[in-house]
């Protein structure tokens, strides 16, 4: 039997990011992908042109059927929009004791949109984040989160421990968002050890769902049950393959590539995995 992964979030019209992103993955990565969708919005590469909530009880109802009859093996959250879907997640995640529980804290888009509104950072850092198997904000949302300058690796560092501290069995900090440096660094910290996983930065601007696209990949590889720290190193590997044959889509940053690990050998990204 297939493994099964259920993504919680929201449907991004361009087909880039979002649900989209997060079923082209699975599929790709051989997992059965099941979704509940959190908002509707109406986006492209140029941007997102109008956001639209699913109605609370439609979000519930949602997890309950796939959650009831099928089952998963594991859960993603992307973008959750308020306060109302977020205690509704964590209410799931407590009924249904979910064996891995990937919670990407989306909030903004690239192209400046909000996808979650303030009022729903507390639920976000106080209810739903301890609850995560691990954590895959990017430094933006490391910064909200923690009120921290990350202008340094040190920074970094110190940022990755105090989310931490929040409750969650693991922290991934992606840089993509790093402007000085021509290599990109994701930290990942389990409590006990750092683990660096570096990559040349790709001179790109195609690079739109990005995150939902990685954050699913370690959703896939955990559903698995592959190792955290594998199923990581096995996703990075998919998404560095993806932003290198990300493509020219619309008027805007195209969407990653999600069929381009196809082309290689799982040894083609060399990663350099340094634990302290
Ligand atoms: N230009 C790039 N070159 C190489 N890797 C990148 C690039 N941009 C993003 N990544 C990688 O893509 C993943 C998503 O990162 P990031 O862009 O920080 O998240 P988000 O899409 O949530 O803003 C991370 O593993 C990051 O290292
Ligand atoms: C519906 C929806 N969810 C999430 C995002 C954000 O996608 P992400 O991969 O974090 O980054 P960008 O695509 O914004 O670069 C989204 N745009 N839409």
């Amino acid at each position: 039997m297939l493994p099964k992964a259920l993504t919680i979030a929201g449907s991004d019209s361009g087909g880039g990011a979002g649900i989209q992103a997060d079923l082209k993955t699975f599929q790709e990565l051989n997992v059965f992908g099941m979704s509940a969708i959190t908002a509707i919005t109406a986006q492209n590469t140029i941007g997102v042109q109008g956001v639209f909530p699913v109605d609370l009880k439609g979000v519930e109802q949602q997890i309950t059927s796939v959650m009831d009859d099928i089952g998963t093996d594991a859960v993603k959250t992307g973008m959750l929009l308020n306060r109302d879907i977020i205690e509704i997640v964590s209410e799931k995640a407590d009924h249904y004791r979910w064996p891995y529980l990937v919670v990407d804290p989306v909030m903004i888009s690239t192209s400046g949109s909000k996808l979650l509104h303030e009022e729903a950072m507390d639920a976000l850092i106080h209810k739903l984040i301890p609850k995560a198997t691990i954590i895959t904000p990017n430094i933006p949302e490391a910064k909200v989160i923690t009120g921290m300058n990350l202008s340094t690796f040190e920074d970094r560092k110190s940022a990755v421990k105090e989310l931490h501290k929040l409750g969650p069995q693991a922290v991934l900090l992606k840089g993509g968002h790093e402007e000085n440096s021509d290599h990109i660094v994701d930290i990942l910290f389990d409590g006990e050890t750092f683990y660096y996983f570096t990559v040349p930065k790709i001179n790109t601007i195609h690079t739109h769902g990005t995150g939902c696209t990685y954050a699913a990949a370690i959703t896939a590889n955990l559903a698995k049950g592959l190792p955290l720290t594998k199923a990581i190193h096995e996703a990075k590997s998919f998404i560095h393959l993806a932003i290198v044959h990300g493509f020219s889509l619309g008027e805007g940053p195209g969407p990653t590539n999600h069929s381009a690990h196809r082309f290689y050998s799982d040894s083609f990204l060399e990663l350099k995995v340094d634990t302290e």
